[in-house]
């Protein structure tokens, strides 16, 4: 029998949704396809939207997530076509959903919650495979974060033993992993990766991302204003932390810059560039790695196309090596939506999904709501 799992992953950059088939001999996964398909703008106006409080929130969610399911559909049926395997031989799909609103413990002073956008029981109607969904809220209950996930599978697929390795996932959000030779996987969100760029792009020049990082390397990174944006507290918080668009979003950034009006705009994209590569860079560096130093970094996520970013980054960890996880045969966009397969696979086979060292959980769960073919 085939063992094979699709995963499809929409992350807080609200570029499109990313999916991989992947199938799992001993564990080991070798991806068969992967598709991509853009947000169309109004969908991704409207997920936009339900980031910040607003009128009939309910009606909108339910429609935005009915409106996923569709690209979800398509993509599942690009990866059946792609690989000729009929929806009988997909043992489940991973569908993450939207994430519109995380409030994890600590960020804020309302019971904890996070909320992923999703009709998994739709999506297992038109496709008629098994769907595996909500995968966040049961780290949640039990104290954790509920994110971020990706360190677990991270493990399993960038683990030497012996070795000391991270890995760096910068999409809207960054988050990171550390694999030490020694002691538990550790893994956060070091905060913003393109979400401040991709907002300031877009408000002066109208593309949605600075393609390559060629913008803000046309800038100068400004010292004051890095100073004074790095003094947020979230980037002062060690330990178990992450976050989403509820914290870093384009109020959050107007507020920031009141006093930095004057600043040429290609130098502020700069400075954004700055902030993801420091904050990554110092948690790297700060991180006790006891006696096996880091050795090595991996980058995946699209915030590994952006040369700046990447250039700003290894100095920042210099003179340890930075390469793309392309380079290691996992395309930059493949990763997460290929964790996500990975985490339906781990719910089906009645195995934890959660990393207690990273999210803070009480212990290993099992993650997601199954919803059978
Ligand atoms: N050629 C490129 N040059 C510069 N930046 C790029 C390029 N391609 C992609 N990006 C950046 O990567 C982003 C998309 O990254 P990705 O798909 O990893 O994010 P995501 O999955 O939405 O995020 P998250 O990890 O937060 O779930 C784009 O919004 C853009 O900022
Ligand atoms: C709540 C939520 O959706 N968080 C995302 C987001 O995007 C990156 C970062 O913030 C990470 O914590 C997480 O995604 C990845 C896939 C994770 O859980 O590992």
């Amino acid at each position: 029998m085939t063992d094979c799992t699709i995963g499809l992953m929409s992350g807080t950059s609200l570029d499109g949704v990313d999916g991989v088939l992947v199938r799992w001999t001993e564990d080991a996964p070798e991806v068969l396809a992967a598709a991509s398909v853009p947000f169309p703008p109004e969908l991704r106006l409207a997920f936009l939207e339900l980031n910040q409080a607003g009128h009939d929130e309910l009606h909108r969610s339910a429609q935005a997530a009915h409106a996923l399911v569709d690209l979800y559909v398509r993509i599942v049926e690009d990866l059946l076509q792609q690989t000729g395997l009929p929806a009988l031989a997909i043992s489940a799909i991973g569908a993450h959903g939207q994430t519109v609103r995380h409030q994890p413990p600590g960020s804020a002073a309302s019971a904890p919650y996070t909320c992923q956008l999703n009709h998994p029981a739709l999506l297992a109607e038109r496709t008629r495979i098994t769907v595996v969904a909500d995968f966040r809220s049961r780290d949640l209950a039990a104290g954790g974060q509920g994110a971020p996930l990706v360190p677990a599978f991270h493990q399993h697929l960038f683990a030497i033993p012996g070795q000391s390795v991270a890995v760096v996932n910068v999409g809207g959000i960054a988050n990171i992993t550390a694999l030490p030779a020694q002691g538990p996987v550790r893994g956060l969100d070091t905060g913003p990766g393109n979400v401040l760029m991709d907002l300031w792009c877009h408000r002066h020049t109208g593309a949605w991302f600075d393609e390559d990082g060629r913008w803000a390397g046309s800038g100068q990174v400004h010292e004051a204003l890095l100073e004074h944006l790095l003094r947020t507290p979230y980037f002062q918080q060690t330990g178990v932390k992450s976050t989403g668009r509820d914290l870093f979003h384009a109020a959050w950034l107007d507020t920031q810059l009141q006093a930095f009006a004057h600043l040429p705009p290609a130098d502020v994209q700069a400075t954004l560039t700055q902030l993801t590569a420091h904050t990554i860079g110092h948690t790297l560096r700060a991180w006790d790695w006891g006696a096996h130093p880091l050795q090595h970094v991996w980058v995946c996520g699209g915030g590994s196309r952006n040369a700046t970013l990447m250039r700003m980054l290894a100095e920042t960890i210099d003179p340890v090596p930075l390469r793309a996880t392309d380079e290691a045969g996992w395309p930059a966009h493949w990763v997460e939506a290929a964790a996500f397969a990975w985490l339906a696979r781990q719910a089906l086979l009645g195995r934890p999904g959660n990393l207690p060292s990273v999210t803070g959980a009480l212990g290993p769960r099992i993650l997601g709501a199954i919803y059978p073919a």
